[in-house]
């Protein structure tokens, strides 16, 4: 397993826990968005605004949910009993919803996810959970991408994993450079996937072929 030292429950990782300390309160979060769109130049106290700040608010509750959880918590699901089961397993095409940590604006789109089982095979769905967790947060796309792939490293039950994600940006999109439809492919490997190119291979092969 290349250079990541393994355990059953890996490092719990940025949570928000950790970030207590500093977290502003709810009447602040939403003074902030109040200020924010006078700033943009509307009028936070016309009707239309009035309940604004605190449906942003809630709204980030949701697409910032990922610091309060822990990867490690979602891989706990492993079935052993699968006649021997030992071949690749790929995920492909999991939707995601994600904010760039650079302008805070959207990026979105898939992400396929393949691994190599050793004794045991992780639940399916989790995968998608893993995602999320990961798109909840703000990152890069290559943070996102390595994040998922250290996640499934640290678990016991994989052998090799591949992640691949492919996204457009709206910081490109709506502003700035102005490129829509330009999509971005990020990919990591590890194990088989990283140190045999005809893994690599298949599992790009058996991503596009749908
Ligand atoms: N590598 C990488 N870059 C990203 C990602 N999301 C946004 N960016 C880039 O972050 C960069 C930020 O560049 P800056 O020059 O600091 O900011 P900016 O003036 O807003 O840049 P422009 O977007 O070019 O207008 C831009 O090139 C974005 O395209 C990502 O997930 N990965
Ligand atoms: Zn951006």
């Amino acid at each position: 397993m290349d250079d990541v030292v393994k355990s059953a429950r890996p490092q719990r990782e940025r949570t928000a826990e950790k970030n207590d300390a500093r977290k502003p309160t709810r009447e602040e979060a939403e003074a902030a968005v109040a200020t924010l769109l006078a700033w943009a130049g509307d009028d936070p106290s016309r009707e239309g605004l009035r309940d604004t700040p605190a449906r942003v608010a809630k709204a980030y509750e949701e697409l910032f949910a990922g610091y309060a959880q822990d990867p490690s918590d979602v891989l706990d699901t492993v079935f052993e009993d699968v006649g021997g089961y030992g071949e690749m397993v790929l995920v492909r095409d999991i939707p995601f919803y994600s904010h760039c940590e650079h302008h805070m604006a959207p990026f979105f789109g898939h992400a396929h996810i393949a691994y190599y089982p050793s004794g045991g095979v992780f639940g399916l769905s989790k995968f998608g959970r893993l995602v999320d967790i990961y798109a909840r947060r703000l990152q890069t796309q290559e943070t996102m991408t390595a994040q998922i792939l250290a996640a499934l490293d640290a678990r016991l039950h994989s052998r090799g994993a591949a992640v691949m994600i492919e996204a457009e940006h709206m910081c490109m999109s709506m502003r700035g450079v102005r490129k829509p439809g330009a999509s971005t492919v990020t990919m990591q490997f590890s194990g088989p996937f990283k140190t045999d190119p005809a893994e690599q291979a298949r599992f790009l092969t058996l991503v596009r072929g749908r």
